[in-house]
């Protein structure tokens, strides 16, 4: 790993309240414009991880470490610093159905923006023309003013993933983007992601339940089984056998494979 790694999990442990013991000693460094895969079955720590990643959640034991700042030590100030330089999309796209396509895109930009926002002309300006440039990038420009329940499913999620560009991250966290789409959508929902990665040097970390979508858009696996990394290889290379072993309950743990 250089010294271009942006995220480092450092020994991280996980326990909830009641005793579950989502994240186990997990020690992985993510570089600047990776584009990491996080497999694992349901329950295994996938959502966890991420959400310590922007410090939704905080770490029990261990350490984790992003763009330069501790986050486990992190005030509210800082948390919110963070979270404008980490952007993330969900299962469920979380927009509001009645606003415009374009307005769904400005309520990215609410994190920078003092009081509450009524419509799409309380934004400035200069939101309104970012949000649309997002939006055009995700082949969506021609629907900017379209109600937003009115789109596809796939098309949604392209709206999600403009909006949580708004900000220029550089990190999008992504905690199964594709679940409840269509293959094709969500075939397409991945190659936009991997294609602005490429373009902006954007760092990724996604959680995919499709070992398929995993090994034609991610550079690298990690595969957790019970809170546990048991997987971690660049996915040049990776058979699909080889990544779908993650998901077997019964045999030997795999070893975790170092990566250069
Ligand atoms: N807030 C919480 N309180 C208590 N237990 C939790 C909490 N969040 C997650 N867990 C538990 O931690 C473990 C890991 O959950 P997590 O959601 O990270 O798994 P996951 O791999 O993302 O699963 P899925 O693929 O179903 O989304 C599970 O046993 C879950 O029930």
């Amino acid at each position: 790993m250089t010294g271009d790694r942006v995220i480092a999990f450092d020994r991280v442990g996980k326990t909830f309240d009641g005793g579950v013991r989502a994240l186990d000693d997990v020690s992985i460094e993510v570089a600047r414009g990776e584009v990491l895969v996080l497999l694992g079955l349901s329950g295994s720590g996938k959502s966890t991880l991420l959400r310590h990643v922007d410090g939704l959640q905080r770490p029990t034991s261990g350490n984790v470490a992003v763009l330069g700042e501790d986050v486990g030590r992190l005030g509210g100030g800082g948390l919110r610093a963070l979270r404008r330089r980490v952007g993330f999309v969900f299962q469920q796209f979380h927009l509001v159905g009645s606003l415009t396509v374009l307005e769904n895109v400005c309520t990215g930009a609410l994190g920078t923006l003092r009081g509450p926002r009524l419509g799409l002309l309380s934004y400035p300006k200069r939101i309104r023309h970012a949000a649309l440039e997002r939006l055009e990038r995700v082949g969506l420009g021609d629907q900017a003013l379209q109600r937003a329940d009115t789109l596809s499913g796939g098309q949604q999620q392209r709206v999600a993933v403009a909006r949580a560009l708004l900000q220029k991250p550089e990190i999008l966290l992504a905690d199964e983007p594709v679940a409840s789409l269509d293959p094709d959508s969500a075939a397409q929902v991945m190659s936009l992601i991997a294609e602005i990665a490429e373009e902006d040097g954007l760092t990724v970390v996604c959680s995919l339940h499709q070992v398929d979508l995993a090994l034609s858009w991610g550079h690298r696996i990690v595969g957790l089984r019970s809170g546990r990394v048991v997987l971690d290889t660049p996915v040049h290379g990776l058979s699909r056998d080889e990544a779908m072993s993650i998901y077997s309950k019964v045999g030997t743990e795999l070893a975790p494979v170092a990566v250069s």
